[in-house]
């Protein structure tokens, strides 16, 4: 069997994961509009401190870049960077809104196994085109989950749309793309062990993504 691209392969040899990662019932519950203010919350307090780490793995992804990078490839990475400038305020903003005090945030489990994760990928024993396929990855289950409640049919309430619009939007997409088409074209020529390691780090990323939901979704007590 000829093998496609390493993105369309990964996501095909791993349907199940992706579809349940990008189809959690938390996401459903914006959609349909039954969400509980608390459990949102919930999701902008740790997540917000999600980004804060997941800054500084970005930028671990530009510093791995190879030097005969194009010009053009690296400012995608650079994009991403600035955009968390202004997701960040964006947190800040809605954090007050919500009455929400961001630095007294406790980090749950989930949260603290995923930023772990991060950390080991910022490490300069993780190759590029391992960082840069969880990178990939991370973004992409976000933009997915969130276009949903972009649908027609959605009935996503007022207050969340500029949350599901930063994540969901045609722009956000199109970032997710190039991203994608790094990843392949990085993937293309490297070595087996390096394949193979990418794939698991991506098999990871999906599991904590599905947690990071759960804990989200987790009705409060
Ligand atoms: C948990 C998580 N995954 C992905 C993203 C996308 O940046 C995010 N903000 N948080």
């Amino acid at each position: 069997m000829e093998a496609g691209s390493f993105t369309a392969d990964f996501l095909k040899q791993n349907h199940d994961l992706y579809s349940a990662a990008t189809n959690h019932s938390f996401i459903a519950s914006i959609r349909d509009g039954s969400i509980d203010a608390q459990n949102f919350k919930l999701w902008m307090e740790q997540d917000y401190h999600f980004v804060r780490e997941f800054v500084r793995f970005v930028a671990s992804v530009l510093v791995k870049m190879p030097r005969d990078s194009p010009e053009c490839d690296v400012d995608i990475i650079l994009g991403g960077i600035t955009a968390l400038e202004s997701e960040i305020t964006w947190f800040r903003k809605e954090a007050n809104f919500w009455q929400i005090f961001l630095e007294r945030v406790t980090l749950l489990q989930p949260n603290k196994d995923y930023c772990a994760f991060l950390k080991q990928l910022e490490g300069s024993d993780t190759p590029f085109t391992v960082a840069i396929s969880a990178f990939w990855l991370i973004e992409l289950v976000y933009c997915v989950s969130f276009m949903s409640c972009l649908e027609k049919d959605a009935k996503t309430p007022f207050e969340l749309i500029s949350t599901v619009k930063r994540w969901g939007s045609p722009e956000f997409h199109d970032y997710t793309l190039k991203l994608m088409k790094l990843v392949d074209k990085a993937l293309e020529n490297a070595s087996k062990d390096e394949q193979k390691q990418a794939h698991e780090a991506c098999v990871r990323v999906l599991e904590l993504e599905l947690k990071f939901w759960d804990m989200a979704g987790f009705v409060l007590g």
